[in-house]
């Protein structure tokens, strides 16, 4: 089991390189089976082509021979009666004599050198009866050609033969008749019964190499499926991968590496998978961390060095905003406001304590003012406040309050000091220009009116 597993996670190269080498070994041995069979059905062909087919047809012939040579007997029987010439039948009987032994001699020889061979390796011992037979064959039909001769040589010397004699020639070559049948048979059922044998090997081979055959196909298309499966899967993750990085990219928003895991396997696509991610936890700090270094810029820029309120960076945009604020007729109001006397403090007490003044009127405002409100140091000792969804007379309230809070300030460190404000709304007409000029003006009155005072416009 452990094995398994271990092998799943291995190289997708041996992983492929192992299940062919199993396909491969399974086609050898399909192979392997193929031949030898194959050589064995071809060895019982031949043995029935070289031994059994010539022996039957040899065995056929002698048994026409034998029939032959009966009927000449008995043709030889009647003519003596009727004393006609006999050369002819003897000559015959000569020439039906020799074919025979021929044949007996050939049938011999079939089934000896076949055994030698090895040419018969099926029913050896069946061959070698039918052989045994076929000597007691001619052995018995060697007597009958001495009884024939006996005949023959009788006729020449005019010596009558008895009916006993011919009864008996009559019996032996009957004998002989039924010797050649039993022969004969037994060399066809021989035959027969390796041919059904041949053509039962040869159904047997075709049913085992098809069975073969399909399970190769079957473990084929089973790797097939396993090495598509594996690749669409990996590919599908690292595809998934690239996808994410490349929103990433086009978004520049985080990457959310869970979502697509390290993979425990070792193979190839995995170990890229696994770069990929490590690539993607990379790009994903150090997207981070320009991020923040991009937003430290934003604030070096936008921020005034001396207070840390808003400077003029981005003052018009914010004034331009509102406008569209205003226009939806939603209420918004600007509040300018400047140090009284400003530079009578930096003559008096120094330009450090000028500054920290100005550090601490940034402080104290932005403590009371809504976290929303903007503020901005628009240059030297002069702020401004845009307040959204205030109207004039809530904006104006809102720099009473901050007037009378700095009014009130009791500081070991600081002198006192006091600050004019000029408040004015926005109105769906104004321009950046036209609302500062307004405001601007709203601060002037509060100056030329004895300052430390709200005036509005
Ligand atoms: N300490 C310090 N002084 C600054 C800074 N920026 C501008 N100032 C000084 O602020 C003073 C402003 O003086 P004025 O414009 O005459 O205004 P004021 O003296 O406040 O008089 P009113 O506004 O009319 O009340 C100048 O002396 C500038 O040098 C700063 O960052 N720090």
């Amino acid at each position: 089991m452990r094995l398994s597993f271990q092998w799943l996670s291995e190289s997708l190269t041996r992983k492929i390189g192992s299940l062919s080498t199993i396909l491969l070994s399974f086609i050898l041995v399909v192979i392997v089976y193929s031949i030898i069979k194959l050589l064995a059905i071809n060895k019982e062909m031949r043995e029935v082509a070289e031994i059994d087919i010539p022996l039957t047809e040899v065995i056929a012939e002698i048994e026409i021979l034998q029939l032959q040579q009966h009927l000449l007997i008995r043709q030889l029987h009647i003519k003596l009666d009727k004393s006609a010439s006999f050369e002819p039948l003897q000559k015959e009987f000569i020439r039906l004599n020799t074919a025979l032994n021929e044949q007996l001699a050939s049938a011999s020889t079939i089934i000896k050198e076949g055994i030698a061979q090895t040419l018969i390796t099926s029913k050896v011992a069946e061959h070698q009866q039918a052989l045994s037979e076929i000597q007691v064959y001619k052995n018995a039909h060697d007597k009958f050609q001495d009884k024939v001769e006996h005949v023959f040589s009788s006729v020449a010397k005019s010596i009558d033969l008895r009916d006993e004699y011919w009864m008996d020639l009559e019996k032996h070559n009957a004998a002989l008749d039924t010797q050649t049948i039993t022969l004969l048979k037994r060399v066809e059922s021989l035959t027969e019964e390796i041919a059904k044998n041949t053509e039962k090997h040869e159904r047997e081979f075709l049913f085992v190499n098809a069975a073969l055959g399909l399970s190769a196909l079957f473990i084929g298309v089973h790797i097939t499926a396993y090495i598509i499966h594996s690749f669409r899967q990996r590919m599908g993750h690292i595809h998934g991968q690239i996808e994410t990085l490349q929103r990433s990219i086009v978004n520049q928003s985080p990457i959310d590496t869970t979502e697509t895991p390290l993979s425990t396997s070792n193979d190839e696509l995995s170990e890229l998978a696994n770069d990929i991610h490590q690539l993607m936890q990379k790009y994903d700090e150090q997207r981070s961390n320009r991020y923040e270094f991009e937003n430290q810029l934003i604030k070096l820029a936008t921020t005034d060095k001396l207070t840390g309120a808003f400077n003029r960076h981005n003052w018009e945009d914010a004034l331009v905003q509102e406008i569209e604020h205003a226009k939806q007729d939603l209420p918004v109001s600007l509040i300018l406001f400047d140090v009284d006397h400003f530079k009578k403090i930096n003559d008096t007490h120094g330009h450090d304590v000028g500054d920290k003044v100005l550090k601490y009127l940034t402080f104290l405002i932005q403590q009371n003012i809504r976290k929303t409100d903007p503020l901005f140091r628009l240059g030297g000792e002069e702020f401004a406040i845009l307040v959204r969804d205030l109207d004039l007379n809530q904006a104006k309230q809102v720099a009473e309050k901050l007037r009378r809070l700095i009014e009130k300030i009791d500081s070991q460190t600081l002198p006192s000091f006091t600050v004019s404000f000029g408040v004015s709304q926005f109105i769906q007409e104004d321009t950046p220009d036209s609302i500062f000029k307004r405001v601007d003006r709203a601060l002037y009155s509060s100056k030329t009116q004895g300052r430390n005072q709200v005036s509005s416009a």
